[in-house]
């Protein structure tokens, strides 16, 4: 792997007696690591090494064909770079510091919006760190990307979670949310380990132009922050620009102040360069992870925990605030088709297939249908959209399938086959048999 000239330069001139040490690192190996759902507790990794700053994060000795796992699929766990994890811990502080504010025990259900969220590794760190009831926006500017997001969600399960697929503008005012977060687009260096565009994209220019967008979206998006709420700030790329300097750009022109999430020294995150704010880098020769930069800021005014309004609770309404907001009419008039179409559904029950994201939700009823455990090896037919055989005594009818006790989806069983209900654009593509591959 070549790292572009521009790049060596730029990085010996921030590392200085570092740069060789950071160079080595760039040639290594990634590592992989997963985080593990706490609401679908289920999925274990033997011999998986603890993350320091995440304590639902483990390293892996071994990739493993995530693809094949049904427990990826049914949202026990997230694969996910080990530096990305720190939103995790990021949500945990402030809710700490908004708890303290109120002088309670328990932090109160929160509002978060996530502005750059597919495809939803963040989101999901940190809606496992939110307490119960808190409201969530994942947006995503590019609409490909939003439909991986809305699956990877739907996996999660959490129910309070909706997806959007707006431009940052969209957000700006009302002084809706809690927690906004901004993980920008940005010019990747911090990825070039794992992905060859990061390094073939590389430039000077695209440094400049990422920086501009950036800035854009932080004034969007500071505006959709409630008095006294927190704006986080990150990007996987490792020159000051997009960095530190951004940082500066959101205390001095948006007037945000910048908290110190005051992480461990142990955990040995290097702190920003030539900077007073308080910011974390992510850096491989100091951390087992990938690049990251990450800061935090809070908006001036008094933080009242208040702001759990016009957030809708399901995934599909959150389709509908987008549209709606482009197209009143049109999503007036689906309206009224919804409501006919809720009675015909009515009338039809109990043969109404509910929405896959119904049934990997967390408030899934799953005394509504009977359920059948799959074997490993009928659960990745059945992820495949292949038709399975349940065992003689499942009933007729609509029926939960579920791998280690997590639904994954359902099938209408006929008896001698059952008739596989996954979504065809979900479907797994790959054959049982691939390899693991080494990681360290
Ligand atoms: C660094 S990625 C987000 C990764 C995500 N937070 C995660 O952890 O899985 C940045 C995202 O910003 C999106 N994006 C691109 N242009 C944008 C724009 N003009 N406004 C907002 N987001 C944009 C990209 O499509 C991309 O999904």
């Amino acid at each position: 792997m070549d790292l572009p000239s521009g790049f060596i330069t730029q990085m010996r001139g921030l590392l200085h007696e570092d740069a060789d040490d950071f160079l080595a690192a760039m040639m290594r190996e990634p590592v992989t690591s997963v985080r593990l759902n706490r609401r679908k507790p289920g999925a274990a990794f033997p011999e998986a090494e603890p993350v320091r700053w995440c304590r639902c994060g483990f390293y892996l000795h071994q990739r493993p064909v995530f693809t094949l796992d049904p427990l990826l699929h049914a949202g026990a766990y997230y694969v996910q770079d080990a530096s990305s994890m720190i939103y995790h811990e990021t949500i945990c502080r402030i809710a700490d510091i908004l708890s303290h504010d109120i002088d309670s025990d328990t932090t109160p259900p929160l509002a978060l919006l996530d502005v750059c969220a597919a495809p939803g590794g963040k989101t999901t760190a940190m809606i496992d760190a939110l307490p119960d009831g808190s409201r969530v926006v994942a947006n995503e500017y590019v609409a490909k990307r939003a439909a991986i997001l809305r699956e990877n969600l739907a996996k999660w399960g959490y129910p309070d979670a909706i997806v959007t697929n707006c431009d940052s503008s969209r957000f700006a005012g009302g002084d809706a949310f809690d927690i906004v977060a901004v993980d920008a687009p940005c010019s990747g260096e911090g990825m070039m380990r794992k992905e060859k565009a990061a390094i073939e994209q590389w430039s000077p220019q695209l440094i400049e132009e990422c920086s501009s967008l950036q800035k854009e979206i932080l004034e969007n998006a500071v505006k959709a922050v409630a008095p006294g709420g927190f704006l986080i700030y990150s990007t996987c790329t490792f020159n000051r620009r997009e960095n530190e300097e951004n940082a500066e750009f959101i205390r001095s022109q948006l007037g945000m102040i910048p908290v110190d999430m005051g992480f461990p020294e142990e955990w040995g995150i290097p702190r920003g360069i030539d900077t007073d704010i308080p910011a974390y880098r992510f850096m491989p020769h100091k951390t087992e992870g990938e690049g990251l930069f990450l800061s935090v800021f809070r908006k001036p005014g008094e933080w009242e925990p208040k702001s759990l309004r016009s957030v809708s609770s399901s995934h599909d309404k959150g389709a509908e605030v987008a549209d709606r907001k482009q197209n009143p009419k049109r999503a007036i008039q689906r309206d009224k088709g919804r409501h006919a179409n809720d009675r015909e559904k009515k009338r039809k029950e109990p043969e109404t297939v509910p929405e896959i994201q119904e049934i990997l939700s967390l408030n899934f009823d799953r005394s509504r249908y009977p359920e059948a455990d799959l074997t490993k090896e009928d659960a990745i037919a059945y992820l495949r959209r292949e038709s399975i055989t349940l065992p003689p005594d499942v009933p007729k009818g609509l029926v939960t399938v579920t791998y280690r006790g997590l639904p994954l989806g359902m099938v209408k069983n006929i008896g001698n086959r059952a008739n596989n209900l996954y979504p065809k654009n979900w479907r797994i593509l790959m054959q049982a048999g691939a390899a693991p591959q080494p990681t360290k």
